[in-house]
């Protein structure tokens, strides 16, 4: 086996970390033949959770797992490491929207699923679907430069679907509002899908994209698509080296510029309430 790499996970003692922690020590994000040293960050009073987590990593005899430091201190959970996920802030419960988390998180710092469903194949048969913008109720879904094997062939989704009205409505609203369907559910904010989707962009990072395929990731916006500079928006992006780049000239139709606008400025307005909350 290669050399340990440090993986720092903070807010370990939490319902995401809880599932970050088995994803990654089991191989799934690093690759079966990395082994990992666990950074487990969380607060002082979370100690004791943080404590059982760490017996449940031993009790899995994880296979991936070298070593486990649990620390409420950073300057021991960010030491050496090589990767972290920063995850400990707080969750958005019932009734709240994203806006609502900012005031109190601030200080401390993918969709293929209906497609396949509705074309009846395997998620691992479609590739680039973009969810441009915030992650939020503003986001847009867009199928629009997304591909799918059906049958043995590549075809594109939008083609495939032939469903303006669903892929323009329902679609796009049933993905905007998730993160509130899963809490009104679970009364709890998502969190295993949630860890899923940060292993599967640590690994993106990690092992880069192949060849022909885009992932979308939230990354400081360089005014590529005509929106704003300076914030963090989510666009396609390939990575080569650890570095992500922006998909560039994929065309744009009115309709999707629209959606694309409206999230960055929701994106904007979040920036500069964050800005003013630090300021304070
Ligand atoms: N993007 C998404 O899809 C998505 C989905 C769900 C949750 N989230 C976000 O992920 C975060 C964690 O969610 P969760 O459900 O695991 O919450 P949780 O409350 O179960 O866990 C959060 C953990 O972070 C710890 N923590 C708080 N402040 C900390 C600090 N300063 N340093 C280290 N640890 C700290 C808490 O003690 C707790 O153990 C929240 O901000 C939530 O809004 C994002």
């Amino acid at each position: 086996m290669a050399e340990p790499i440090r993986v720092c996970i903070t807010g370990a003692a939490g319902q995401i970390g809880y599932s970050l922690v088995y994803m990654v020590g089991s191989g799934a994000v690093f690759g079966p033949d990395t082994p990992v040293i666990l950074h487990l960050l969380d607060i002082k009073p979370m100690m004791t959770v943080l404590n059982g987590v760490c017996m449940e990593i031993s009790d899995c005899a994880l296979p991936c797992v070298r070593d486990v430091i649990a620390t409420d201190d950073p300057a021991v959970a960010f030491k050496d490491i090589e990767s972290a996920f920063l995850v400990g802030s707080m969750p958005r419960k019932e009734g709240m929207e994203r806006k609502d988390l900012l005031a109190a998180n601030v200080k401390i710092f993918k969709v293929q699923a209906q497609i396949s469903a509705k074309l009846g194949i395997p998620v691992t048969d479609v590739k680039n679907v973009i969810i441009w913008g915030n992650h939020s109720s503003t986001q847009f879904p867009d199928v629009r430069h997304a591909s799918a094997i059906v049958n043995g062939q590549t075809v594109s989704v939008y083609d495939a679907i032939k469903d303006d009205a669903f892929l323009k409505g329902e679609f796009i609203t049933s993905v905007q509002k998730r993160g509130a369907a899963v809490i009104a559910a679970r009364k709890l904010s998502s969190a295993m899908s949630a860890a899923k989707a940060a292993c599967d962009h640590m690994r993106s990072i990690w092992e880069g994209t192949s060849e022909g395929h885009f992932v979308s990731m939230g990354v400081f916006s360089d005014g590529s698509y005509n929106l704003p500079e300076g914030v963090m928006y989510s666009f396609p992006v390939t990575i080569k080296d650890k570095k992500w780049s922006i998909v560039q000239g994929l065309p744009i139709d009115d309709f999707a510029q629209e959606m694309m606008d409206k999230s960055a400025k929701e994106l904007c307005e979040e920036r500069d309430d964050a800005i003013a909350v630090c300021e304070d």
